[in-house]
């Protein structure tokens, strides 16, 4: 499990490309048979990828959260974005399609995670904060989550917004999570920009091209940075920075948040003009 710390807007300012890629960057998410996890100290939010191929995966307890079993003290949002594939939860087996989300609540034990096929693995993407009580396990399969349109063609950012776990959809602790789609031929997500001091939030890019980048903007609004990212790599948002990104093609991305404040539409946009 990687570590990151809290970061000061006063300190991040000064980073170079390496020192803003090393504590904000998540760049390997999908190891063959294998876990891998980044803790951030922003909210004690963990992201994550699993990606079965040859064998079931478990998730289980760590020596760094000391825990017996992951779920312990947490909850946990799942989305494949791979082939289908399914998780079994203390033996009880929830199968998931492409873009299909599970949510599972504190107290859960034993977590496998298991591909359908070797040849077109499942790729489960997972955020998980601290919990206080245990809400049900629920399934959402992505065709039946309403989508929200946003922007537009003329501004390259026309959007499909749609929401998973949240305050009207799969009730959670304090885990907010959903999926942004981008239209073909549009390039801009979260623009105007916005910050929402009571969350931290992590997106994961997926779904684009190995030859395409994407400029992920990040910083106080009016001191901003980027970072180039690749396809199927996350990025941690503090509190106080924006998170916005552009990309030279068309991507999907997972967002996910925790804080004190649950409400989606908390959120304070700031003005693209008065951007720096
Ligand atoms: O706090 C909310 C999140 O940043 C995202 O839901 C925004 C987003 O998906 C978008 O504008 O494209
Ligand atoms: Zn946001």
């Amino acid at each position: 499990m990687e570590k990151r710390y809290s970061i000061h807007p006063s300190q991040a300012k000064h980073f170079d490309t390496s020192e803003i890629r090393k504590n904000f960057l998540v760049e390997k998410l999908f190891l063959d048979d294998d876990v891998s996890l980044c803790y951030s100290l922003d909210d004690r939010i963990i992201i994550g990828g699993i990606k079965p191929v040859s064998k079931e995966v478990k998730l289980e307890g760590h020596d760094f959260i000391k825990a017996d079993y992951f779920l312990q003290r947490r909850e946990l949002g799942v989305f494949n974005i791979g082939g289908s594939g399914r998780i079994s939860v203390d033996g009880k087996v929830y199968p998931l399609q492409n873009r299909d989300c599970l949510y599972i609540g504190l107290g859960c034990k034993e977590l496998i995670f298991i591909s359908d096929s070797d040849s077109e693995p499942a790729k489960f993407y997972l955020a998980s904060a601290p919990a206080h009580k245990n809400y049900p396990i629920q399934h959402v399969a992505f065709k039946e989550v309403q989508g929200d349109e946003m922007g537009s063609q003329e501004t390259a950012n026309k959007r499909t917004i749609r929401r998973m776990i949240h305050e009207k959809g799969i009730q959670s602790c304090q885990l907010c999570m959903g999926m942004t789609e981008l239209a073909p031929g549009n390039v801009w997500n979260s623009m105007p920009p916005h910050v929402h001091d009571r969350r931290v939030e992590v997106y994961m890019y997926f779904d684009l091209a190995d030859d395409a980048v994407l400029f992920h903007m990040m910083g106080e609004p009016d001191e901003t940075r980027h970072i180039v990212m690749k396809n199927e790599q996350a990025v941690i948002s503090p509190p106080w920075s924006i998170h916005s990104g552009s990309a030279t093609s068309n991507y999907t991305f997972i967002w996910a948040m925790a804080g004190e404040n649950y409400t989606y539409e908390d959120m304070d946009t700031f003005p693209i003009s008065d951007m720096k």
